[in-house]
């Protein structure tokens, strides 16, 4: 069954000149999320939005909506997923730039290495394994998570240690209609794995820059998966499942063209904008970050920051995610009353959707 959301396309003339960041997020968004009018969206839907700068000075959006249910395989379903909510969380976490070693074999070490669709990523279970045992003098995420059984600790682990199933649908639609890269300075904004500024590296990105919330993620994961696909040439003939693979020095060049950051977005956004020349980015991904709405307002002033004039930003989501509230009607809403990006629908991938319905 396809399945589309109230997205329209805009004309880039019906779109304003930059507005106010608004300030409020809770009150103003809040409101408008009619769950009744489409009382079944909310369980059946995923969806994936673009952001687009004109070249003008008008700033158009489009979206993508997808759905799957393919991936489960890597992801647990989080349709209804464990969100805690922590009293005195520990916002604010400051950016800061992760160098990745020198000598780039010691990142992979205890890493198992697995592969899908031409992409390698170290296997998360084997990293938690680990990791459990030894990170209690840093974040601590993982004893946290496991603690609390929750998909994420909202100010404490915002969800990057697992791929989710997004990343799959947005991956497969930047392949099918061959999004260009080629050049372009590529933020994987909330990358948690890494895979979506993987691949714009992978196609040629001028320079890809990763961030995600938590430092563990950072180190553990991102550094060790974009390494496990630095091997250029080779990358189509990816390791075995299971099977760590250990680049060799010279093959670590495209890392070269990365940058990985940690911490919180508005910490994130000072960091960047305090560089000289200021940096912009060309394109923005960002898959599954839409799920807390009182992260909105800081997350539309990521975009309004960061996003070069010729900008876009391709946003993949499911359509509600209950526990936390977040989804794309809400998102839309927000973004539409910001009234400095427009928003369309690209895509609705609805795979194994009626499947998990009935369920
Ligand atoms: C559910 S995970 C999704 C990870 C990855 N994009 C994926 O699709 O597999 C959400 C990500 O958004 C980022 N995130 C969420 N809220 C954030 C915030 N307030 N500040 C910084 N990063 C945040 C975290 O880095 C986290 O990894």
């Amino acid at each position: 069954m396809s399945f589309q959301f109230n997205f329209s396309i805009e004309d880039a003339e019906g779109c304003p000149l930059e507005c106010e960041l608004s300030t409020v997020l809770h009150n103003s968004s809040s409101g408008h999320l009619d769950k009744e009018e489409n009382p079944k969206d909310d369980k059946l839907s995923l969806g994936d939005s673009e952001v687009q700068r004109e070249t003008t000075n008008e700033v158009k959006a489009t979206g993508l909506m997808t759905s799957s249910g393919k991936n489960n395989t890597f992801n647990s379903d989080i349709r209804s997923f464990n969100c805690h909510v922590e009293e005195n969380p520990e916002s604010s976490t400051l950016a800061t730039e992760h160098k990745p070693p020198e000598d780039v074999s010691i990142i992979l070490e205890n890493k198992v290495v697995e592969s899908l669709s031409g992409l390698c990523f170290v296997n998360v279970s084997v990293v938690e394994m680990t990791l459990s045992d030894k990170d209690s003098a840093g974040e601590n995420i993982v004893r946290k998570t496991i603690t609390s059984n929750t998909d994420l600790i909202s100010g404490v682990y915002e969800g990057g240690m697992k791929i989710w199933e997004c990343t799959f649908d947005l991956l497969k639609y930047l392949e099918e209609n061959d999004v260009e890269f080629k050049g372009k300075l590529v933020l994987d904004l909330g990358c948690g794995a890494g895979l979506l500024g993987i691949l714009a590296l992978k196609r040629k990105a001028k320079e890809v820059h990763f961030q995600d919330y938590n430092s563990t993620v950072i180190g553990e994961i991102t550094i060790p998966n974009t390494l496990v696909n630095c091997d250029n040439d080779k990358t189509s003939r990816c390791v075995q499942e299971s099977s760590p693979k250990r680049p060799r020095m010279s093959e670590s060049g495209l890392l070269s063209r990365c940058r990985f950051f940690s911490g919180e977005w508005s910490q994130f956004v000072q960091l960047i904008q305090n560089e000289i020349p200021p940096k912009t980015y060309d394109v923005i991904l960002t898959s599954e970050t839409i799920y807390n709405p009182s992260y909105y307002s800081v997350l539309h002033s990521v975009f309004q920051s960061l996003l070069s004039r010729n900008g876009i930003v391709y946003l993949a989501t499911k359509s509600h995610y209950f526990g936390v509230g977040g989804g794309v009607h809400l998102f839309e809403t927000f973004i539409r009353e910001r009234n400095v990006f427009c928003v369309k629908t690209l895509q609705v991938y609805d795979d194994g959707l009626q499947r998990q319905h009935e369920e």
